[in-house]
Parts: C-alpha cells; sequence; structure tokens
C-alpha cells in the first residue's frame, strides 16, 4: 500500500513535515511518496496534506498566486485530511485579522499572530492532547505561535496557558505548535490515519 502525501512547499519548514510523513506512515506499515507542492496539479492526486510553519503572509500570498489554494480546499472538502500546523494554521483558519492572510476558511476558528508574548517567543510545553494515540505528555514547540482566539464549530484538542492551541474541525487537524519538529510522531497519525473525520482515498477497502 503506497500512500500519496503533499506538502505545501511555497515556503517554511517543509523538509522536516515531509520526514514526519515518512516515519509516520513507516510506523504504520505504510509506504508513502511525498510531494512538495509549489506549483497548481499536485493537490488532487495527493492522499493527505500538511501545510507548514514559516510566514503565513508569504504562504497566502503564493498559494493564492501559484492556484495551489483553491486545490487544498476541494481536498478538505472531499474529506481529505489536513494537518496546518502554525502559519498553516493561520491560512487556513477562518479569520486571522491581518490583511496580508487571504484565508482558506477551512477552520472555524479565529487566531492571532505572535499571540504568545516577546519572551516566550519560542518555547516547549507538555500537552495534553485529545485524541493521541497514548495520553503521555505531548512535547509541543512553539515558535511565534499563534493563539485561537475564538472557535466555532471546531473542536479544541489541547490547551496551553487557558488559550486553545490545537483544534479539530472535519478532516483538518490544526496546531499552533510544529509537531514536525519533534520525533514524537501521534499528531501527524492522529491527523492522517486516526481521525474519523478524514477519508484517505488509497486506504479505501483496506483495514487500517
Ligand atoms: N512558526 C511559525 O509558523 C510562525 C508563524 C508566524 N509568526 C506568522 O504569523 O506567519
Amino acid at each position: 500500500m503506497s500512500l500519496v502525501a503533499g506538502v505545501v512547499a511555497v515556503q517554511g519548514d517543509v523538509e522536516e513535515h515531509a520526514s514526519a510523513i515518512e516515519r509516520t506512515a513507516e510506523s504504520r506499515g505504510y509506504e508513502v511518496d511525498v510531494r512538495e507542492i509549489r506549483e497548481s496539479g499536485i493537490v488532487p492526486a495527493c492522499d493527505l496534506l500538511a501545510m507548514p510553519g514559516g510566514e503565513s503572509t508569504t504562504i497566502s500570498r503564493l498559494v493564492h498566486s501559484e492556484g495551489i489554494a483553491p486545490e487544498i480546499v476541494a481536498h478538505v472538502e472531499a474529506g481529505k485530511p489536513l494537518l496546518a500546523t502554525c502559519a498553516g494554521l493561520i491560512v487556513a483558519s477562518r479569520d486571522a485579522a491581518d490583511d496580508r492572510v487571504d484565508e482558506l476558511e477551512l477552520i472555524d476558528v479565529t487566531v492571532e499572530r505572535n499571540a504568545f508574548g516577546r519572551q516566550k517567543d519560542s518555547f516547549e510545553a507538555p500537552l495534553s492532547v485529545d485524541g493521541l494515540a497514548d495520553e503521555d505528555p505531548y512535547p509541543a514547540v512553539f515558535i511565534r505561535a499563534p493563539a485561537i482566539e475564538a472557535v466555532g464549530s471546531a473542536d479544541v484538542l489541547a490547551s496551553w496557558d487557558g488559550r486553545p492551541v490545537a483544534v479539530r474541525d472535519g478532516p483538518v487537524v490544526a496546531t499552533a505548535f510544529h509537531p514536525e519538529l519533534t520525533p514524537d510522531s501521534r499528531v501527524h497519525g492522529l491527523a492522517f490515519f486516526d481521525n474519523e473525520a478524514a477519508f484517505v482515498p488509497s486506504l479505501e477497502n483496506t483495514v487500517r
């Protein structure tokens, strides 16, 4: 069984997501072909997608100018899984409160960019995340992270400092932190293989 995974690669920490996806798929016994997405035409062939951290205004501008944005929307509308992290969460949100971000409106949340204070620009926190394979705390790395300010129909999976930092909205799982930067692949596992609301075409008719 070989899966096709896409990592939105217009900007941001692409390699780390590609490695995390390979690790996660292998641990589940699947082969995976990871494709870096810098142009339109690749997303429709993908079973699952990651939109990484980086600089959200740049990622937003390029996914629109390259014609990738409507393909990501169609992927999610088809029920296929998307993991959106940090800047990816900002771009996928309903409202990022910044005119330079043209949101994809895939997650019913409002976010505030760079919301965790200056002394906390970068930090690691042990999080309790709903839906992970076990209950051990998840080592979450935050780098100039956004906060999720208002949650509509999305489910909150984890909070830190009284604010939601991981959510699920149908086939989309999104985090304010960077699950691709730690060897712990449970968040990728949740987003791609354990989300009952998501459909992975290549795994249809296989026992997960
Ligand atoms: N690590 C990140 O992805 C940071 C996101 C960045 N602060 C932004 O708003 O685009």
